[in-house]
């Protein structure tokens, strides 16, 4: 056996789909991937849209995590002793209820069905109220503003403000929380079996993004501005943690369980767990100055900056800076945006639909050709939507579109917003006002360029990765013609969890550090899209006009939300 011969596995959860991979750590080369829909969320169990509420059962997650990472060992035909390290990445914040075991409260047989015993998905949006509240209370309170490292707007997608929600409105639950963790922190501690909420090693990326955990106020934010939000959280503070833990170091080895359940040994090293986008940017080469776009559901929009670079400055309206966030040693910055592929499959929903319910009445078709049939329809409609949109030159769009539909995230978070359409007109066909929204998910993108530089934060290049860059040559040509700066592809269709595995790499001692791991273990890109100047010409016009769009709905929705507040 070659000395050097050593395997990882990088595990990255989405918002649909967990991903495994196993990689060669010698050269990142990827021997085997294998992609789980979770079945409960892709039935709509737990959701309600109209509410923005996104519910999952962990139940999903563990089946996921067991069926990908056994599917990615037998694929691989390795000796699975060759398998030394494995790291966990997650959306976030998707905090979920435990008990004082750290077990799952929508296990156990009287929370099974009750979504507020489950992991908040990130995209919930049911906690603006309480978002908006720890924000007054953070400004006013009189002692440190402890919003100044997360952008100074603490948003609905996280932590504090679903837990406040879900207390408040579910008394059961209140009770039986003994504890919360975030996604990644929860599927870390099944793997190692060091459950209990004091023990388990906590993500730096989690805590300092998304809780407000910071050093320089010895963690998470202090009992009596918690208990001045409610007492059950100051009395929380006590039973989550005060260290963290970059996703570089052991969370600890594989439990007797999980390694007989995977086939591993127990001692197969777990490192740390961490964010989808965070582990992306490892998986992508993040070096500084460079923007590292991970594009999904949403994007996450990562930069590191060392210590010496950023100095003191606070960048305002993103989604933090965090020392240690993506690579030991740097700060890790966080923007991004709420919807992205999302905008574009609320189209895609809007027209299939209908079109499925009338499938299923259709006389026509037996059962088997109408699942068949939405089956194609589904998987091919944005692909012809974006044929037909490119074929559209820039300077015909004549509809404006904001990318709002999920809120905005960066810059300046604030869910209360919606999207728009503007510039209807009787020949506004379904390639017209796709191609708008194109343009709104880009221009969304150029907004947060603009915030980063106009906070000092120096960006030469953009990388791109995730679903939506791998699939779409229209969005990412539209995307580089509206940055006006080229964008290279990342090589691996799994960037997250390639990254995810590079931490594994270094958590397993086979590197000393995560940048020696990015070295050895990168896949490099595969595409580079290039700017052309017809179009940056006439998108820097249009871009104006989307700017005023937003303006306009921005103090449209001001305005609603003082009216109904004084009118309560
Ligand atoms: N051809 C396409 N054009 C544009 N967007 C696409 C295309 N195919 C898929 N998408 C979008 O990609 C997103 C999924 O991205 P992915 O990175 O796979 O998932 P996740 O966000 O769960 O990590 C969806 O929002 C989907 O609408
Ligand atoms: O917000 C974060 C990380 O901070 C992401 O987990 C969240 O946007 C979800 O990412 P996806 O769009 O599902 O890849």
């Amino acid at each position: 056996m070659d000395e050097k011969e050593k395997y990882v596995i990088g595990v990255d959860f989405g918002s649909d789909s967990v991903r495994a991979v196993l990689i060669n750590s010698a050269d990142g080369s990827c021997i085997a991937s294998d992609v789980f829909y979770y079945p409960q969320w892709s039935k709509g169990l737990y959701c309600d849209e109209h509410k923005n509420q996104f519910r999952q059962h962990p139940k999903d997650h563990l089946e996921g995590l067991e069926a990908t990472i056994k599917n990615v060992i037998q694929n691989s035909q390795i000796d699975s002793t060759l398998i030394k390290g494995i790291c966990v990445d997650t959306t976030g914040s998707s905090p979920m209820p435990v008990d004082e075991f750290g077990q799952s409260l929508a296990f156990s047989e009287v929370f099974q069905h009750n979504p507020n015993a489950m992991m908040v998905l990130w995209k919930d949006h049911t906690s603006i109220n309480e978002a908006q509240e720890i924000n007054e209370l953070a400004r006013g309170w009189g002692g440190d503003d402890y919003t100044q490292y997360v952008g100074g707007i603490y948003s609905s997608e996280w932590f504090w403000a679903k837990i406040l929600n879900i207390i408040r409105k579910d008394e059961a639950v209140k009770e039986k929380a003994f504890s919360w963790m975030e996604h990644c922190d929860y599927i870390t501690g099944q793997l190692i079996g060091i459950t209990s909420p004091n023990e388990l090693k906590r993500s730096r990326c989690a805590a300092g993004h998304k809780a407000m955990w910071h050093e320089s106020w010895g963690g998470l934010p202090s009992s009596s501005f918690l208990a001045q939000l409610d007492p059950y959280l100051s009395d929380l503070r006590g039973r989550l943690y005060e260290d963290t833990y970059t996703s570089d170091e052991v969370a600890g080895t594989l439990s007797e369980d999980w390694a007989a359940r995977l086939g591993l040994t127990t001692d197969v090293v777990v490192a740390v767990g961490t964010f989808d986008a965070h582990a992306g940017a490892i998986g992508g080469e993040v070096e500084e100055n460079t923007l590292v776009k991970v594009m999904g559901t949403s994007t996450c929009d990562i930069m590191i900056s060392s210590k010496e670079q950023l100095g003191n400055t606070l960048v305002k309206g993103i989604c933090g800076q965090v020392d240690g966030s993506v690579i030991p040693g740097f700060h890790g910055l966080e923007a991004g945006q709420s919807g992205f592929g999302d905008v574009l499959a609320w189209f895609k929903n809007l027209l299939l639909r209908p079109v499925s319910s009338l499938i299923d009445q259709s006389q026509i078709l037996d059962i088997a050709e109408k699942e068949k049939l939405k089956t194609e329809l589904s998987k091919k409609l944005l692909k012809q939507l974006s044929e037909d949109a490119i074929k559209i030159p820039p300077q015909d769009s004549k509809i404006v579109a904001l990318d709002w539909i999920n809120g905005r995230r960066t810059p300046d978070a604030n869910q209360l917003l919606k999207g728009a359409l503007q510039g209807l007109e009787m020949g506004s066909d379904a390639a017209r006002v796709f191609k708008s929204l194109v343009e709104s998910i880009c221009f969304g993108s150029k907004k947060i360029v603009e915030r980063f530089r106009s906070e000092g934060v120096r960006i030469d290049a953009v990388i791109g990765m995730g679903g939506v860059a791998k699939q779409s040559d229209f969005v990412m040509q539209t995307l580089a013609d509206i940055l006006e700066m080229p964008i290279k592809i990342a090589q691996s269709d799994q960037a997250p969890a390639l990254g995810a595995a590079m931490y594994a790499a270094v958590a397993a001692e086979i590197y000393p550090d995560t940048q020696t791991a990015i070295k050895s273990m990168t896949n490099g890109f595969d595409k580079i899209y290039h700017p052309k100047e017809e179009n940056a010409l006439v998108y820097r016009s249009l871009y104006k006009a989307y700017e005023e769009l937003g303006a306009f709905v921005e103090n449209q929705t001001i305005n609603k939300f003082t009216t109904v507040n004084e009118s309560i």
